[in-house]
């Protein structure tokens, strides 16, 4: 093991995806399993002493992979050197709170994160954000991280991807690997557009394998909505898929792909309007993510897609109002 050890910093690392996410980082299965990392685990100070608890459970664990293991109030300390960095300690949502509210508190974690990570990180950082509002927190981090490539910041929508996945194989009673060319559209919210007019299954558009009626009022909301019920059932949001899909992201961005979806920043491909970090269909090569160009996009996709963007730029539009970015 002569490589020197990658620092990874996960952010919210005492709450539940934390708890389904180091380990797994430790074991390999974020960046390879020829590839030592070092983990540095960023709390609130409240919950420092829990996420001690989590590493002490980690030394337990003697993977030879792990270095190493920090645990911090500091964000600064966090990210020094870090070259990949899962934001997924968030503000949640409680009840009585607007949306400005929201925005707002997740303004005061993720805009002195990103300023901590343009500061201190290594050069080749890779941010990955989970911790919702995710497409406009990861803007927020980006805004304040000017010397960072912009496109170093991404949000996560592989859990809807996988989702999207899970729930076509089960309708055409497929493996998940003959689906191809999946594609979530916008934003990690219920506008999100799942797109079945570009996805293949045994070398066929996977739309013409379904009747219209189960694409439009199954599948979509289905897909759009499985965050809710997920906690509607569990009574706590999604942890173990959504650990898996930041695993899947990360190890994807940086050991490459052909097709997969993620939230990058728009270069107005499709229409998405410059800047917005939004949910395309992305191939990974060289470490980079690139747009899948190319792609017809017809009016009942187009009405969709639009619908997500215009959602984005409403959540850009409020940051920028609250003096946010
Ligand atoms: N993008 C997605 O697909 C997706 C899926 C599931 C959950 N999420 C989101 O991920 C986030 C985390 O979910 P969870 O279930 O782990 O929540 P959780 O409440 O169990 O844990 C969140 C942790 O973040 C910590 N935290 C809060 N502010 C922080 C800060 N400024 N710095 C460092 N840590 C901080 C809290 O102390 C807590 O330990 C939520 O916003 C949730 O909505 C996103
Ligand atoms: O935390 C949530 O609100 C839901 C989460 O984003 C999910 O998609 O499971």
């Amino acid at each position: 093991m002569a490589q020197t050890p990658v620092k990874v910093t996960v952010t919210g690392a005492a709450g539940q995806i934390g708890y389904a996410l180091l380990f797994r980082i430790a074991s390999g299965q974020l960046l390879g399993a020829d590839v030592p990392v070092k983990l540095s685990l960023l709390e609130i100070p409240q919950a420092v002493k829990a996420a001690e608890g989590t590493a002490m459970e980690l030394d337990d664990c003697a993977f030879p992979l792990l270095s190493g293991i920090e645990v911090t109030d500091d964000a600064n300390k966090a990210f020094d050197g870090a070259s990949v960095a899962l934001l997924v300690g968030a503000r949640p949502r409680t009840a009585g709170m607007e949306r400005g509210d929201l925005l707002q508190a997740n303004g005061g974690i993720f805009g002195p994160q990103g300023k901590a990570i343009n500061d201190n990180a290594a050069d080749d950082i890779r941010v990955l954000v989970v911790g919702n509002p995710a497409n406009t927190n990861s803007l927020i981090a980006q805004q304040h991280a000017p010397d960072v490539p912009a496109e170093r910041f991404t949000a996560m929508t592989r859990l809807d991807h996988n989702r999207a996945l899970s729930q076509l194989a089960a309708k055409l009673q497929v493996p998940v690997a003959e689906i191809k060319k999946m594609t979530i559209w916008g934003n990690h919210s219920a506008t999100q557009y799942p797109d079945l007019f570009h996805a293949e299954v045994g070398g066929k558009i996977a739309a013409e394998q379904v009747d219209e009626a189960w694409l439009r009022d199954t599948f979509i909301p289905t897909v759009a909505k499985r965050g809710a019920a997920i906690i509607e059932a569990r009574g706590a949001s999604s942890a173990a898929s959504a650990a898996n899909a930041a695993i899947d992201h990360v190890f994807d961005w940086v050991n490459g792909t052909e097709w997969t979806s993620a939230a990058i920043p728009s270069d107005g491909s499709y229409g998405v309007p410059e800047g917005l970090i939004s949910s395309f269909p992305v191939a990974s090569r060289d470490g980079k993510w690139e747009i899948i160009q190319g792609l017809e996009i017809d009016a009942f996709s187009r009405e969709r897609i639009d619908a997500s963007v215009r959602e984005l730029e409403e959540e850009r539009a409020a940051v920028r109002e609250l003096g946010l970015i």
